[in-house]
């Protein structure tokens, strides 16, 4: 609606012509007229123009003058206040115009601030916009621009629907903020996988500082090609195939370089027509989740490792690296304790640099050696923050400031028992201490490397069992064998001689059974330290058990005499005296040599020449050195051979008994007889004890024939008595291994029984020696054997060690003067000496003295002299059959 400015400003020069025609009488009316009808007429249709122009413009307008009083506003502006048409006419001031709003209920204000707005408003002459929110709730949008001549114009806009629209911008914005507040990965890409929208964790961790700086952006964009091939892989299935990717694992690798695991959701994004248009993406952090995962599956890995004997190293590298995975910029390393206690060596450290853990390998244990050495030191765990500035690492800034390491955490590895075995450290490239969580992983570490480390000495300890001799620590048989085939490879390239020295020492098995296991115990150490010494570091020493020893002596010069040298140097080392208690012992061995390739080729032959060679040493009267010769092993065949033989010996009845008398020397009665065992060979003869009874001691075989003995002696001893004949005790040898028999007592109970002998008729024979074995179990035995009416002489008196203490306790009738101190009796004083004592020693205990292998009148002679009781020997007679006797004795009779 327009104000009719047109008509009116065109009624004042009507007036001004119709003046000056009247008064010119020029022209004609009807021209004048028509011109100006078509003036009128023309001015007519431009003031509708512009009153339909801007009665249909969108936005309300108004033109104030200077006055404040309307010039001309348009119908819009009329609506946008309710105001009716007719009452805005062109001269209302401002404030009527304001008060008719205030009346419509179309004013924010009332009509005098509304006025004080518009004034100041209108003071300069710049434009000014401003946002009306009337009372009825809509948005009015002023834009007022002054004119020079104080006038104005304002353009008034009703913004309530575009308002509306901005709140949905603001809910838009809300939206982002939402998923901002989201701590998940939440983004939205287009089908060629670019970013379009992304929240602000996953922005922060691609290390953008704005949600906006992601948009545009690819994987390839934020991760290495690999990984972001592999997510972009994965996206183009989903957008592909249509089929969500629902909590698949997935990780990346963060701005700060950690990985980091999440569970990942990919959901296709359609539009209303259905078309797929992107994919929604969320991702859920599980990294806790999944190293915790990785820690109990690396944990349950590495103790599987050390239940299946996985090399330690092994072990704690793997170890190292799950600490490594568990966090960010940590270096594992685990240092071991040596087997000195002092230093310490290289375990596992896969990420350390390696010539720092070159440089720290063997560092000492101390009270300031950096954070490792303290730690085990102090059996505590040393936590330093900055190793450039703490006092521990004093001495060892040099050696850690080209690697940049900046803290190192330190703790003890404990044994169950609470020994160091070592170290374990984490190292970090900056100034800082420990978190929680690194603690805990540090107490972890510390229990599995304990774990490890344990079983490997334990293992180790195993092995070393396996191939030790746990007395004297020295390589055994397992060991030897390997040696000896390594030293027969090299000797076989290098053409050089491989020495096998079988070593046995000499009458040990006396030292044992008389001064007991622990003397011999010291003995063999001794002797083994002495011979390690002997020979190069190369050579092996080896315990094979009991007193036996072999040596191999690798790359040896093929020159007897030189080898020769060594053995010197051995026996003589072996021979320097040993303390053993009291007594001062100067032991000595026999010695068997082999040569490779001489004397074998292969560790086994080689080892049992040098065995024969040892045989034939101890033949050959001990203490003293043989070289193989190949006729040693015919003897090893024979022995072999003889403890056959010796098997059969009892089931082909092929033993006899001789009996060789006893006599008093006072009255020269025989008034006892010794069973002698005798093996009728059937080939060799009559075999003598002494070749067969060691052999069946050692195979046990002595028992079963002791038992036959016992049961003949018994029962020849009862027919005599029955044939009428004196009645005699025979006495009867009981080696040690008989003497250890659970059942002896049995054993003899049953031959008196079988026999019908009385037990008084019977005495044994045990050594000194197997006395001394062990005492207690000799003395209980001898007492059963006394209370069954039983007489027990000591046999070989005088060769042994008994203590006079001991043998006040020993329950025995006879003491048996050794052969040994009679043979030379007439001439030797020490003999003489020895024998005089024993009689003696004899009568002070109240017990009788018989003397053994009697031979000459000398000997009887001296024996009468010094008041010895008994004698036995080939003087009266040899050892004979059962007949032999019955005919001495009737002879006797008769005589
Ligand atoms: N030079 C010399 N020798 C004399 C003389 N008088 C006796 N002999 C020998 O000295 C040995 C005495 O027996 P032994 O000391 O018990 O020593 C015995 C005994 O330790 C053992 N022995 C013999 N028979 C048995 C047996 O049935 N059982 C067990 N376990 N050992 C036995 O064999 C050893 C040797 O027995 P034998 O060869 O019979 O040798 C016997 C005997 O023949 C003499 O005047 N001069």
């Amino acid at each position: 609606m327009g104000t009719k400015p047109s008509r009116k400003a065109a009624e004042a020069p009507e007036s001004a012509n119709l003046a000056a025609l009247a008064k010119l009488t020029i022209a004609s009316y009807e021209t004048l007229e028509r011109d100006l009808r078509a003036r009128i007429a023309t001015l007519e249709g431009q003031a509708l123009r512009f009153e339909t122009a801007i009665d249909n413009v969108s936005q309300g307008i108004c033109f104030f003058d200077a006055d404040e009083r309307l010039i001309l506003c348009n119908r819009r502006y009329a609506e946008i206040y309710h105001i009716a048409p007719e009452q805005l006419q062109p001269g209302l001031t401002l404030r009527e115009i304001v008060e008719r709003r205030v009346a419509a209920g179309t004013s924010t204000t009332d009509a005098d601030a509304y006025l004080a707005l518009a004034r100041s408003v209108n003071s300069g002459m710049a434009p000014k916009a401003w946002t009306a929110n009337l009372t009825d709730g809509r948005t009015i949008q002023v834009c007022h621009q002054p004119m020079p001549d104080g006038s104005w114009v304002a353009t008034h806009e009703d913004i309530t629907a575009l308002a509306a629209n901005r709140q949905i911008v603001d809910e838009r914005i809300s939206l982002q903020t939402l998923i901002d507040w989201v701590p998940d990965y939440l983004w939205v890409k287009d089908t060629e996988s670019r970013f379009v929208v992304a929240n602000r964790a996953l922005s922060v961790d691609c290390g953008r500082e704005k949600t906006g700086d992601m948009i545009g952006l690819t994987d390839f964009d934020l991760h290495a090609p690999e990984l972001a091939q592999k997510f972009r892989a994965v996206e183009q299935n989903v957008l592909s195939s249509g089929q969500p990717m629902i909590d698949k694992e997935e990780f990346v690798v963060d701005a700060s370089g950690a990985v980091r695991w999440f569970s990942s959701t990919k959901v296709p994004l359609r539009n209303a027509r259905n078309d797929i248009i992107g994919l929604v993406g969320i991702a859920h952090d599980i990294t806790a989740r999944k190293q915790a995962d990785i820690l109990r599956d690396g944990q349950a890995h590495i103790l599987e490792m050390i239940a299946m004997s996985a090399l330690l190293e092994d072990v704690l590298d793997r170890l190292m690296r799950l600490v490594e995975s568990q966090l960010t910029g940590i270096f594992g390393s685990v240092l071991l304790l040596d087997k000195d206690g002092s230093h310490l060596r290289h375990g596992g450290a896969p990420s350390l640099a390696k010539d720092y853990t070159t440089a720290i390998d063997g560092i000492a244990v101390g009270p300031k050696v950096g954070s490792c050495g303290t730690a085990v030191y102090r059996r505590e765990p040393v936590i330093v923050a900055d190793v450039m500035q703490d006092p521990l690492w004093e001495d060892y800034r040099e050696v850690v400031a080209p690697f940049g390491y900046r803290s190192c955490w330190s703790t003890p590895i404990l044994s169950h028992q609470g020994a160091v075995l070592g170290v374990f450290a984490m190292y970090s490239m900056t100034v800082r201490e420990p978190t929680g969580a690194e603690t805990r992983l540090i107490d972890f570490t510390t229990r599995i490397a304990g774990i490890a480390i344990e079983r490997k000495l334990a293992e180790d300890q195993i092995h070393f069992m396996a191939n030790h001799d746990v007395l004297t620590g020295l390589p055994n048989r397992a060991l030897l064998e390997d040696r000896l085939s390594q030293a027969l490879l090299y000797a076989q390239r290098y053409d050089r001689w491989v020495t096998v020295v079988f070593i046995d020492l000499d009458n040990f098995k006396l030292v044992n059974d008389t001064l007991g296991h622990n003397a011999g115990d010291v003995l063999l150490k001794t002797v083994a330290n002495r011979m390690v010494e002997c020979v190069r570091s190369t050579d092996t020493v080896v315990r094979l058990g009991g007193d036996e020893f072999v040596i191999v002596l690798f790359d040896q010069p093929t020159n007897v005499d030189l080898i020769s040298e060594t053995l010197q140097k051995i026996r003589a080392a072996i021979a320097e005296p040993v303390h053993l208690g009291r007594h001062r012992l100067r032991a000595t061995a026999s010695i068997g040599i082999a040569n490779y390739p001489k004397d074998g080729t292969s560790p086994d032959t080689l080892l049992a020449n040098a065995d024969a060679a040892m045989y034939r040493a101890k033949e050959f009267g001990r203490d003293n050195f043989q070289f193989y010769a190949p006729e040693f092993n015919t003897r090893a065949h024979e022995k072999f051979v003889l403890q056959e033989e010796l098997r059969n010996a009892l089931a082909h009845s092929e033993f006899i008994l001789l009996y060789q008398p006893q006599v008093d020397l006072r009255s020269g009665d025989v008034f006892a007889v010794e069973a002698l065992l005798r093996w009728k060979h059937p080939t060799r003869g009559i075999v003598a004890p002494n070749t067969f009874i060691p052999t069946a001691e050692e195979t046990g075989l002595i028992v079963p024939i002791g038992d036959w003995v016992l049961h003949e002696a018994c029962r020849q001893n009862k027919a005599w008595q029955d044939a009428g004949l004196p009645p005699l005790t025979v006495c009867v040898n009981v080696s040690a291994r008989q003497f250890r028999e659970p059942n002896l007592i049995g054993r003899v109970v049953n031959a008196l029984k079988d026999s019908g002998l009385e037990a008084r008729y019977l005495e044994l024979e045990v050594t000194e020696s197997l006395i001394m074995q062990d005492v207690e179990l000799a003395v209980a035995t001898m007492n059963a054997l006394q209370n069954l009416g039983v007489q027990i002489s000591i046999d070989d008196f005088g060769t042994g060690y008994s203590s006079l203490s001991a043998l006040k306790t020993f329950p025995v009738a006879r003491l048996k003067i050794d052969k040994s101190f009679i043979k030379d009796l007439a001439v030797d004083e020490n003999d003489q000496a020895v024998a005089s004592a024993v009689i003696s020693l004899g009568q002070n205990l109240h017990l009788r003295v018989i003397a053994e292998g009697v031979e000459t009148d000398d000997q009887v002679a001296f024996l009468r002299k010094n008041n010895c009781d008994e004698m036995q020997g080939y003087h009266f007679s040899k050892p004979v059959s059962a007949q032999g006797i019955e005919k001495l004795l009737d002879g006797k009779r008769d005589g």
